[in-house]
């Protein structure tokens, strides 16, 4: 019996043991691919202020008036083409369930008190319902784990921030952990060049160039101190070491461009459009800014950016998936996890 406990008044209700919570945080996925479920979605994630940042009324009145009216159909359609029939989710739900539950089996056999668990910055499941579940399991002391390699503040600080904003609400709070981006992480590096070099071993031809796609940002955050576009360069120039390649065989392009103000360049789309008649006929892609697959890399690069290359010229392209829940990345996650635990493990 804890010490605690052999002093407690007999009328007091049972301590739980104590415990640490790792909670694996993604971005968020819409329940459904209906119009409202859609719209719902949508408006949460574009009201968040550190991915628009722009003056939030006049943000609000475009928002309602010209965005959220018309945009559901086509992210909704998007959607509808990747959707999982079976389990009826998107594959970022699943992959990130998957990750949690495959990475609570590899730590249990080395650390029994550890519960993992996961969450969404929009939607559900909902961060502060899962930071209330693992506090409701005893967890006194808790790991935040935003999944995106590269730090952005329209990604990983907003991650964080809605868990603090949870925090605010819990009067006897947990100690809490935010684990740091982890785009340079040799774990990560090293996956990120196994799966290139696997899937390129199972094609019957070569690429004559692999493009690292990354999600964009507006050019503005960058110029404002966002790293994201450094973080997002060292990633490829790290795993070009780490092949052995040269220079000219890996390019960084940036996609997903959203309104009218200048992004992160080059622009995907402009680059594949123009890649057939510069001699680059054979393409392959791999998106290592997203730690599973998504509406942005199964339909938006590999149906959209496919049928742009084949259009543009271009004669054979492959994609190659992004780790998910396969045991290489979740030995990835398994890593940045054991050496931010240190002290409390
Ligand atoms: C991986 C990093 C991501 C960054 C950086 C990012 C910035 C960013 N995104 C938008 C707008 C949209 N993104 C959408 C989907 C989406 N974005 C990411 C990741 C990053 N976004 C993911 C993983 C997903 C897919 C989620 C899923 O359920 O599959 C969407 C919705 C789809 C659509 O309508 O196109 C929007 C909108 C902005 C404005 C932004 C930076 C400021
Ligand atoms: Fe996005
Ligand atoms: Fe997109």
């Amino acid at each position: 019996m804890a010490f605690a406990e052999r002093h407690l008044p007999t009328d007091h209700p049972a301590l739980p043991d104590e415990k640490i919570g790792v909670l694996l945080l993604n971005l968020g996925t819409p329940d459904a691919t209906d119009y409202w479920s859609i719209r719902r979605y949508l408006k949460e994630f574009l009201s968040d202020g550190r991915v628009i940042e722009l003056n939030p009324l006049k943000w609000q009145i475009i928002l309602n008036l010209f965005i959220l009216p018309t945009r559901p159909f086509k992210t909704g359609h998007a959607y509808e083409q990747i959707w999982l029939k079976e389990s009826d989710e998107s594959p970022l739900r699943l992959y990130t369930r998957n990750q949690a539950e495959k990475l609570g089996t590899m730590l249990a056999a080395k650390h029994p008190n550890i519960v993992v668990d996961w969450g969404m910055r929009y939607g559900n499941p909902s961060t502060e319902s899962r930071i209330r579940a693992l506090q409701e399991q005893g967890c006194a002391r808790v790991l935040l784990v935003a999944l995106y390699p590269q730090y952005s503040a329209s990604t990983t600080a907003t991650a964080y921030d809605k868990a603090f904003e949870a925090l605010m609400k819990i009067r006897w709070q947990p100690a809490i952990r935010t684990a740091p981006a982890y785009h340079d992480h040799p774990a990560y590096i090293d996956a990120l060049a196994a799966s290139i070099e696997s899937h390129l071993k199972s094609l019957d031809w070569t690429p004559d160039l692999l493009i690292t796609s990354y999600h964009g940002l507006p050019e503005r955050y960058f110029r404002n101190g966002d790293p994201y576009h450094c973080h997002c360069f060292k990633t490829t120039r790290l795993v070009r070491e780490k092949l052995g390649w040269a220079g000219d065989r890996m390019m960084v392009a940036f996609q997903s461009r959203f309104g009218k103000e200048e992004w992160l360049k080059p622009y995907l789309q402009d680059t594949v459009e123009e890649l057939p008649s510069k001699g680059v006929k054979n393409l392959a892609i791999i998106c290592p800014g997203f730690s599973a697959d998504c509406v942005e890399t199964l339909e938006e690069i590999n149906i959209g950016i496919r049928e742009t290359f084949e259009e543009a010229g271009g004669e054979k392209f492959t994609y190659i998936p992004c780790l998910n829940d396969t045991e290489d990345g979740t030995k990835v996650i398994e890593a940045l996890v054991e050496s931010e635990l240190a002290g409390w493990v």
